[in-house]
């Protein structure tokens, strides 16, 4: 009886549980980076209903021996809110498998966000989580530069175009979509400006989408040389390259999302002192437009989410995620006389910093 009783064996047995699971968390990355590379999502989208088993495996196609497995795959990704199934899956009818809020995200047609999913499952850009022990046990450096010998992601990827693309690609799916939902539902962020330049602009993808919501408003993307040298012409928006420790070009307000949590403390009071000589002073409506994570939240999964991009920096950028006193500090030590900080964008805020 005592063998049986949950009692006495519900918390080792929970621990145990939990510990499996912990050690299998690669199971679902890699299942989503699967359906991905399959293109599921798209698939059963274009079959435009509950699609069975059986159609899927055939349209991907896969040879007919490999539909258990991937009935296996789906079982997980469903487990996961990726997919849903009709019936149930426990019923005798063949399993027909249904788009969610998830997978409409990795529609092609819409604002893919593959590519995100791409970088984060990609052999090279995971290795500095492998040196990530080895790294504490040694003075200064980051374990990307453990892992690679170069300083940082930015070193590897002018030097390998093909991973420079894949990390631009990710990055600028992602913002397409937090950017979509920033110039429609937060217009006023932008309103009134006549310039702006967003500051590690990447492939333009903030700028053009700013640009388009806000015609009167000149935008331009600065960026390093090797990032702006791949951007297409664009009538839309100007691109400057160079480096913002150096100079950044003048305008109304300076746009940053997801650039100051890849840098120390120290880094970023350097980068926001150039964006103050960029803009004029607050009382001609200068101002710094920073999108980026402030670690206060009370959804477990968005305060998860802070917690994985905050080792994610560390490991690759010696960067961080930041409490509202550590960005405090940073805006003080720049010189800047006041800001506003708005949770508005799920794990993003939009913080408005003042000259
Ligand atoms: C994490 S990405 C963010 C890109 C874009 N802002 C977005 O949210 O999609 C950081 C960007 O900073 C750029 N960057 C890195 N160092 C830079 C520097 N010294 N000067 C200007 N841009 C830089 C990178 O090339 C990259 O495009
Ligand atoms: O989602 C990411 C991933 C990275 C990343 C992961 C692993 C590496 O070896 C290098 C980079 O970097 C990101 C980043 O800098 C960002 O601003 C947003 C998302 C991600």
């Amino acid at each position: 009886m005592e063998l049986t009783n949950g009692q006495s064996f519900g918390k080792p047995f929970q621990a145990h549980t939990l510990l499996l699971n912990q050690s299998f968390s690669t199971a679902g990355l890699m299942s989503l980076n699967c359906a991905v590379e399959l293109g599921i999502a798209d698939l059963i989208h274009s079959h435009g209903g509950p699609m069975p088993l059986s159609e899927l495996a055939r349209s991907i196609p896969i040879p007919p021996e490999k539909a258990p497995s991937l009935r296996r795959l789906m079982r997980l990704l469903v487990s996961h809110g990726v997919f849903a199934v009709q019936p149930d899956g426990n019923s005798e009818n063949e399993t027909a498998y249904l788009l969610t809020p998830l997978s409409e995200l990795l529609l092609t047609k819409g604002t893919n966000l593959s590519p995100f999913i791409r970088v984060n499952s990609d052999p090279s850009f995971l290795k500095p989580w492998f040196h990530m022990g080895d790294w504490f046990k040694i003075k200064g450096s980051s374990p990307f530069e453990v892992a690679y010998g170069v300083k940082c992601v930015w070193e590897l990827t002018a030097q390998r175009p093909e991973l420079n693309d894949k990390f631009n690609d990710a990055m600028s799916c992602e913002t397409c979509w937090v950017m979509k939902a920033m110039v429609t539902e937060f217009p006023q962020f932008f309103r009134g400006l006549k310039s702006l330049v967003d500051v590690g602009g990447g492939t333009g993808a903030s700028a053009r989408m700013i640009a388009e919501a806000f015609p009167d408003l000149k935008c331009t993307v600065f960026d390093l040389p090797h990032v702006v040298a791949t951007l297409p012409e664009s009538k839309l928006v100007d691109a400057v390259g160079g480096s913002m420790f150096d100079s950044i070009p003048p305008a109304n307000a300076v746009f940053l999302k997801s650039i100051l949590h890849n840098w120390s403390h120290e880094d970023c009071v350097k980068i926001l002192k150039r964006c103050k000589e960029a803009i004029p002073p607050k009382e001609e409506g200068g101002k710094v437009i920073i999108v980026d994570m402030v670690i206060n939240s009370n959804d477990a999964k968005v305060n998860e989410t802070h917690l994985f991009y905050d080792v994610c920096m560390m490991i690759a950028f010696g960067g961080m995620e930041r409490k509202e006193y550590e960005w405090r500090k940073i805006f003080n030590d720049a010189g800047f006389s006041d800001y506003k900080i708005f949770p508005l964008l799920g794990v993003y805020s939009i913080i408005e910093l003042y000259p």
